[in-house]
């Protein structure tokens, strides 16, 4: 089993390392032959904007889709949250998503206010305790449909959710040394295989 870390845009390293210490086989995803041999997909923290130029520059876009329409499970981390949004709120009017979870998410939501900070967040299905939530120019989710889990808020708003076999928060734990949140998602790849 492999899980690839989509490699167009943002700090794709940090994942790589993150799931290789969760116990994954992790490797950089760039172009569709490489999509169509991995089992999951990390879609990392960076710009959203940049994120859906490139994806459509190198014809990643359509094949994006195709993989999260049939299934593929992905977690995806501030821009990725946002690029697995339905919906999303302050982005660029050509701003693409690859969608796959029923919600609108609001793009900066915290950065107007606070740049970038650090809070304790408890994630459901996440045991230990709370994990160390690193916010940085974070969208959160402004609504979700039915079919939406929400596994952590954060104030008003959710910041880690779930539908089927798509993942997403709006924070980094690529960042903190704790791999608990993929070592969850790894969880979530085996099961679907
Ligand atoms: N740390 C991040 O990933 C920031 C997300 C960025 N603000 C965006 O809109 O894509």
């Amino acid at each position: 089993m492999s899980i690839g870390v989509l490699a167009l845009q943002g700090d794709v390293r940090e994942h790589l390392a993150a799931l290789a210490a969760a116990g994954a086989e992790a490797r950089p995803v760039r172009r569709a032959e490489e999509l169509a041999e991995v089992h999951g997909l990390v879609i990392p923290g960076g710009e959203s904007t940049t994120m859906s130029k490139l994806a459509v520059v190198f014809g990643m876009l359509e094949p994006l889709r195709e993989r999260v329409r049939t299934g593929m499970p992905v977690y995806g981390t501030c821009a990725g949250m946002i690029m697995v949004a339905d919906k999303i709120l302050d982005g660029r009017d050509d701003q693409e998503t690859l969608g796959g979870i029923d919600m609108t998410v609001r793009r900066n939501a915290f950065g107007r206010q606070n740049e970038s900070f650090e809070a304790a967040v408890d994630v459901a299905g996440v045991e230990g305790g709370p994990v160390e939530g690193v916010f940085i120019r974070a969208p959160w989710v402004e609504s979700v449909g039915a079919g939406v889990e929400v596994l952590a808020t954060y104030g008003d708003h959710a910041v880690a959710v779930r539908q089927g076999n798509v993942l997403a928060t709006s924070f980094h734990p690529e960042l903190t040394g704790d791999h608990r949140v993929h070592a969850l998602f790894v969880d979530l790849v085996r099961a679907a295989g």
